[in-house]
């Protein structure tokens, strides 16, 4: 059972100059166990400091975070924006890093690294190293570097930014069967909201900094679900109307 509480996050930087950065203000929130859900939120609002938090990558300057329970520790993986392969090893060897890191019996690795390579497309390259492969390329073995583990929680940084749409699209939807499949609990930053309405249960809307939670929802559109289903788009739009209607009445 995989839960994660965020009660009274806040979360302040110290610049060079002395005075403090104000990014996360008061974040409150619940996730329920296996849920999908995607934090929103414009530019430079503090998402990534958010999710740095709940990997505990970084301590909040008040609040708490708790993920699981304390009887059965939580294993939580984290996809970044960029992809963090160890260049000297290859596609396969970095997977393998990876599941020994979890202590993954080694008699389950090969059938785990074919799984998660073929479902990024990448099931060819497996001996090849990062070096030979493109940007968008080494995201996708990143990204089945974590799924390979098949953690709890997947922490998820905007991963496809460096993909193309097409790729981007198919990863999607992959990635949502995946969630479906398997139930895990995934946390996704994006600042598309078409990305996060399409793929979410739950969305967070993020205000500008300092930072804290605009709107809390439940997304209950069907699955499979179409970026260009007018109910998508039209809650999409609402969630970019919040943070516009916010930002005017602030400035
Ligand atoms: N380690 C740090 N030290 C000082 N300031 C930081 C640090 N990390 C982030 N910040 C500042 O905190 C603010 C929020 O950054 P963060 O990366 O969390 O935003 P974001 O919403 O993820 O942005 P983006 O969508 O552009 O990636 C920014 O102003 C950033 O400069």
């Amino acid at each position: 059972m995989t839960r994660i509480k965020i009660d009274g996050v806040d979360k302040a930087y110290r610049q060079m100059n002395g005075t403090n950065l104000r990014v996360l203000n008061n974040v409150d929130f619940e996730t329920e166990e296996n849920d999908f859900l995607c934090i929103l939120g414009p530019s430079g609002c503090g998402k990534s400091t958010l999710l740095n938090i709940i990997a505990q990558l970084e301590e909040p300057s008040s609040g708490s975070v708790s993920i699981g329970s304390e009887a059965s520790p939580t294993d939580v993986c984290f996809v970044f924006q960029e992809p963090r392969l160890l260049d000297w090893r290859t596609v396969r060897e970095n997977i393998e890093f990876a599941l020994d890191g979890k202590d993954i019996p080694k008699d389950e690795w090969d059938e785990r690294i074919e799984t998660y390579l073929e479902l990024v497309g990448l099931d060819d390259f497996a001996n090849e190293y990062p070096r030979s492969l493109s940007g968008g390329m080494q995201q996708r073995v990143s990204i089945a570097r974590a799924m390979a583990v098949e953690p709890d929680v997947i922490l998820m940084d905007e991963p496809f930014s460096s993909v193309d749409e097409i790729t981007a699209r198919n990863l999607r939807s992959d990635l949502v069967d995946i969630w479906k499949e398997q139930k895990r609990t995934i946390v996704f930053v994006t600042h598309d909201a078409i990305e996060a309405t399409f793929l979410a249960n739950r969305v967070l809307v993020m205000s500008h900094r300092p930072s804290n939670v605009l709107v809390h929802e439940k997304i209950d559109i069907d699955r499979p679900r179409s970026v260009d289903d007018p109910e998508l788009v039209e809650l999409a739009e609402e969630f970019v109307g919040q943070l516009e209607t916010r930002a005017g009445a602030t400035s």
